[in-house]
């Protein structure tokens, strides 16, 4: 939702990432700052920028690299890891394939997400069970990214317990329960020039106006290449420019329930008029894929005490999206 913002803030998140886990943190002035200004941020634009991450440049650099290579790759190899119900919809997307508000988005893509067993969840994962599909060349993309997904979930974990305390909840309150087991998805997408889409397929749109699922989205967007857009209040499309070695993170659908409105998630969307090839890394920090999200009834207590949203399972949410999302 957010206010009539015109900029997205930067937070400096190092005292979090150093001292969250430190028994000892209660009162650390630092860390106490961080997440005053999260609290902030979730209120206001529902977006920030993070720096002092702890996630190293040359490595973010390197995720969009390989992303970048893989795109480039001739349409057959491409294909080698399709996306189909049969993967779980995990895998290689062309552009057109995905669509927003019935729109195809000029985007190509490739969607991890948390491994799933057959029989795990019983029927509300079904459609989603599978392991995720690796390309062979670059050959080190599985290993970096195996490890860039590792890397990210903790980061998360540590901002979710900021956010926990900005919204003066428990330390723990995205633990156990609600996101102890957080699902993960992992999008890695390509935005192409525009000319170089034919005429016929081409919207103008590389993903359209849309809110994130789950409870924080670190995206790694390319350097120097401006097209993420945030809408304000007002209806303005604020841009998300780029920031070398920063993520831009921001909240999604389950925060919104579980903290009954208190922390709104924004329409944002992607346009590149640049005429560069543009790549962007998104990692999605969910709930428990099973875990059946209400408003907390602190959280109720301090917005007049109705719950506005009905109790949502997160696992069904991304079901309902994913089976929606696709022109195969
Ligand atoms: N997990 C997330 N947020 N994926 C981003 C895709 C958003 C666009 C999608 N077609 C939609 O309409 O939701
Ligand atoms: O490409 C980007 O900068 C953002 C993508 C996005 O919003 C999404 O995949 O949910
Ligand atoms: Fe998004």
């Amino acid at each position: 939702m957010g206010s009539d913002f015109k900029a997205i803030p930067l937070i400096d998140i190092s005292p979090l990432v150093e001292k969250i886990d430190d028994p000892a943190m209660a009162g650390d002035e630092g860390l106490l700052d961080v997440v005053r200004m999260l609290d902030d941020a979730c209120r206001e634009a529902g977006f920030f920028y993070v720096k002092g991450h702890g996630i190293s440049e040359p490595l973010m650099t390197e995720v969009r690299d390989v992303t970048r290579k893989f795109f480039q790759l001739p349409r057959e190899e491409k294909l080698k890891i399709k996306m189909t119900p049969q993967s779980g919809y995990r895998g290689y997307q062309r552009v057109g394939e995905n669509v927003t508000k019935g729109k195809p988005d000029m985007h190509e893509a490739i969607d991890c997400y948390t491994p799933i067993e057959p029989g795990r969840y019983g029927d509300l994962a079904k459609p989603m069970e599978g392991s995720n599909l690796w390309p062979d060349y670059p050959s080190n993309f599985n290993a970096l990214l195996e490890n860039y997904i590792s890397l990210l979930r903790d980061l998360s974990r540590k901002i979710m317990r900021g956010i926990a305390l900005a919204l003066g909840a428990p330390l723990d309150a995205f633990e156990g329960g609600v996101a102890g087991d957080a699902f993960w998805v992992l999008r890695l997408i390509g935005y192409p020039v525009s000319d170089d889409i034919p005429q016929e397929e081409r919207t103008d749109i590389g993903c359209g106006a849309h809110t994130d699922y789950g409870l924080l989205t670190l995206v790694n967007q390319d350097d120097e290449i401006c097209a993420l857009e945030v809408r304000n209040q007002s209806g303005e499309w604020i841009y998300a420019k780029p920031v070398p070695g920063t993520f831009v993170c921001n909240i999604g659908d389950m925060l919104k329930v579980w903290s009954n409105g208190i922390y709104q998630p924004t329409l944002h969307r992607v346009v590149n008029n640049s005429p560069r090839y543009r790549v962007s890394v998104a990692f999605f920090y969910e709930s428990n894929f099973d875990a059946a999200v209400e408003p907390v009834e602190f959280c109720r207590e301090k917005t007049g005490g109705v719950a506005k949203y009905e109790k949502v399972v997160y696992g069904e949410h991304l079901v309902q999206k994913v089976l929606t999302n696709f022109v195969m």
